[in-house]
């Protein structure tokens, strides 16, 4: 499986946030893409996603270019996204059966990974009777979560995975994504939480200033371990005279 990216562009009212990426991914890999706020992730994945259309470039899924609807390329992704929540009006229950059906799945297997996936990342089952107006944020976050996976996609895209769970979700979410994982499977997760990205990315990229600023291993990223990802992170995307402390206080 592989995912390429050929000089992809995109500028909101003519200040660009992406010039000319060039990116492959393959399957087998799960990628941290790291930024400073406003740095350019979202606007990525919502490029490889189609949900906003970029000024230039080019995608193939499996060499294939992708144009028109792409729905083909779209059934096998699974994306979390918080521009895309689940409906509201919808219970649990009801948002679950609306993804199998987008996806096609036969009621039959989709009950049972419905089934499977609530009682993973839910505690009390019943929680899918209720509407999602009423789950709380980081319900509303899990069962976007469930809505994501039921379908197995070879492609997930995750924007901001932890952000709202607590820490038991996390780690639930954590064992999950690793076990996850195939040869023919890509996960794709932009996040600021550079703990949980450490603990699970093979690969980093690191989007600054319209660029890539770092694309390589998480190894080769943090010096084989001699430094913790944030502090790489620091390194890398902060200029020296910006460290200086306040001489005031
Ligand atoms: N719809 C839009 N219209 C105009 N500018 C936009 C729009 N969406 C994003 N931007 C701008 O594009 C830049 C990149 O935003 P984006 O949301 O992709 O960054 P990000 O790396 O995901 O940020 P964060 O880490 O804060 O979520 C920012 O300067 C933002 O203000």
């Amino acid at each position: 499986m592989e995912l390429v990216i050929k000089d992809l562009s995109k500028s909101y009212s003519g200040k660009p946030v992406l010039a000319s990426l060039n990116l492959s991914f393959q399957g087998g890999d799960i990628i941290g893409l790291l930024g400073k706020n406003g740095s350019g992730k979202t606007t990525l994945l919502n490029c490889l996603i189609d949900l906003i259309a970029p000024d230039a470039g080019q995608l193939f899924f499996n060499g294939e270019e992708l144009t028109g609807d792409r729905l083909v390329f779209k059934q096998t992704l699974g994306i979390l996204s918080d521009v895309i929540p689940p409906v509201p009006e919808f219970t649990g229950a009801d948002y679950l059966r609306f993804m199998g059906l987008i996806h096609r799945l036969d009621d039959a297997t989709c009950n049972r990974r419905s089934a499977d996936l609530t009682d993973f990342f839910f505690e009390d089952p019943d929680v899918l009777k209720k509407k999602i107006s009423h789950y709380s944020t980081g319900m509303i976050k899990k069962i976007s979560l469930c809505g994501a996976l039921l379908h197995t996609p070879s492609v997930l895209i995750l924007d901001e995975p932890f952000a709202g769970l607590d820490p038991i979700a996390v780690r639930q979410l954590l064992a999950f994504l690793q076990t996850y994982l195939r040869a023919d499977r890509l996960i794709l997760i932009a996040s600021h939480d550079l703990n949980y990205v450490e603990e699970l990315a093979s690969r980093i990229l690191v989007l600054d200033e319209t660029q890539i600023k770092f694309d390589g291993k998480l190894a080769d990223f943090t010096g084989q371990g001699t430094r913790i990802i944030s502090e790489a992170l620091f390194d890398l995307l902060v200029p020296k005279e910006k460290k200086s402390t306040f001489d005031w206080l």
